[in-house]
């Protein structure tokens, strides 16, 4: 044995138990190199399983969503908000507690949560996101961080290809802060895009009390704000898309001499309007006044549904207070006597504006036209004389397809009657407004006392004669005319 070990090998002539001591060494110092790598993955993996339930980032940031693609939506939802309350559409909503919102987009975007209301947003990488804006991303731009817990920041560059460029056959609007464009964005929604004029003034303030005031709101006749863009010194705003035009065209536009708008289609759009600003005045807190109520600012869908848009002016009210500004805005025609001289702002100014609203939707007429005799430019002025020289049929719109009733349409002008009253106390709120405009058959059912044929005569002719007398305490009769006029 001792022989054999001692011989010497073809291995660099060494001794054969040279050799094997060598390999044993070797396979030793292998054996410790497995079992410390063995030892070391072992503590990796401990010390990450720990990381789990201790977290060592801060703890403000609580979480971090990344939005799966959503189906596309189409372009018509049926009634998306319905309403909550069948009378009113009310459900009191707190501006300062946003209902859960969806990315309205199918979109992918990171959102990272920091505390209650905050949020850094990081633009979604859509897939025609250009391999530039993919390399800001990527780069790390600095992500906007908002205060606002709903909608969506949309990138100027998916604006832009939803406009085709912002070109100018997408153009469907100009009003006093910007253009509105028609857009498709990539998930086949379809927006109205106002590009407000960066002027840094009014546009601007108008930008960040539209984004505050109605991000949140939802009502099935309030146009909604989907999310904006602010890139630079772009600012846009990106609304729902309401596909039949506004009220105006349809009441002043070439329509033919037979207007589309029955009597039943006008009042379902007074209706649904005073819905729509009930939510405004008495579902939200703090409420919110419109403003600038007008036809162009009511949009309508293909089934003449009524959406009230453009609440740039809106301010937010304390739930008492009046709201004193010092610059009275709102458009000529519709805006309430004591807010164009005192600038004392409250909803009761919004009623005056929904008053004039309804007189233009009876009579197809502009609240101011100097296109016709002296003593019909002014709308009330005319309209009340003709109501108090017992004319009340002459006041509707001669493109009307068919009258209405009368008694239909002395209800209609005596609510438009009372929400212009000169004495802005003695307006009636919207709530009420609506409520005499939705009791089925008239405001005053509780003055039925009589049952039967005979009875529901009797309480017809009762009927009639209490809206000839309201019509007569506001102002719609001789007398009262210029009780109210002084
Ligand atoms: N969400 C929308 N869907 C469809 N069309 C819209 C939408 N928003 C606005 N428009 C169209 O664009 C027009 C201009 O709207 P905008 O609110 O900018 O101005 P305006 O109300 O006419 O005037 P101003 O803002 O000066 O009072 C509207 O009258 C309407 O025809």
């Amino acid at each position: 044995m001792a022989d054999q070990l001692s011989k010497t090998t073809s291995i660099f002539g060494l001794r054969l138990w040279v050799v094997l001591g060598v390999c044993v060494g070797a396979a030793f110092v292998l054996l410790l190199f497995l079992i410390s790598l063995w030892l070391a993955s072992k503590r990796t993996r401990q010390k990450s399983s720990s990381k789990q339930s201790v977290p060592d980032v801060s703890k403000e940031i609580q979480e971090i969503k990344i939005d799966p693609p959503k189906p596309h939506r189409t372009q018509i939802q049926a009634d998306p908000y319905p309403d909550p309350d069948p009378s009113t559409g009310i459900e009191r909503q707190s501006l300062l507690l946003p209902p859960e919102e969806e990315s309205p987009t199918g979109y992918h975007g990171i959102h990272i949560e920091i505390g209650k209301d905050h949020r850094i947003s990081y633009p979604g990488l859509s897939p025609h996101t250009s391999g530039e804006a993919r390399g800001d991303y990527v780069a790390g731009v600095v992500p906007e961080v908002s205060h606002l817990g709903w909608g969506h920041w949309y990138t100027l560059r998916e604006l832009e290809v939803s406009t085709n460029g912002f070109a100018h056959e997408k153009i469907i609007g100009e009003g006093g802060y910007g253009i509105v464009y028609h857009g498709v964005l990539e998930d086949n929604t379809q927006v109205a895009v106002k590009n407000l004029l960066n002027n840094r003034g009014q546009a601007e303030k108008e930008f960040k009390v539209e984004v505050e005031a109605i991000g949140r709101v939802r009502h099935k006749n309030l146009v909604r704000l989907l999310g904006y863009c602010a890139e630079g010194a772009h600012r846009m705003l990106v609304y729902e898309y309401v596909n039949n035009g506004n009220l105006e065209q349809w009441l002043h536009g070439d329509v033919g001499p037979c207007s589309p708008l029955t009597w039943d289609i006008r009042m379902n759009i007074i209706l649904g309007t005073a819905k729509g600003l009930t939510y405004l005045h008495e579902g939200l807190e703090p409420k919110v006044v419109h403003r600038d109520i007008k036809s162009s600012n009511i949009l309508l869908d293909k089934q003449w549904n009524p959406k009230v848009s453009d609440f740039g002016l809106a301010k937010l009210l304390g739930s008492e207070s009046s709201y004193v500004t010092t610059r009275v805005m709102g458009t000529f025609g519709y805006v309430a006597p004591e807010y164009a001289s005192t600038g004392m702002l409250n909803e009761r100014s919004d009623v005056y504006s929904f008053g004039i609203l309804v007189m233009e939707i009876i009579s197809g007429r502009n609240p101011v036209d100097y296109s016709r005799p002296p003593e019909e430019v002014n709308l009330i002025e005319w309209l009340k004389k003709m109501v108090a020289n017992r004319n009340p049929e002459g006041v509707l719109d001669p493109k009307l397809p068919e009258k209405p009733t009368s008694r239909a349409l002395k209800r209609a002008l005596l609510v438009a009657l009372r929400c212009v009253d000169p004495n802005a106390q003695k307006r009636p709120k919207l709530g009420h407004v609506l409520h005499m405009l939705e009791a089925e058959e008239s405001p005053f059912k509780d003055d039925c006392r009589a049952g039967g044929d005979a009875g529901q005569a009797n309480h017809n002719n009762l009927k009639d004669e209490l809206i000839e007398k309201r019509m007569a305490e506001s102002g719609g009769y001789e007398g009262a005319v210029h009780t109210n006029d002084a």
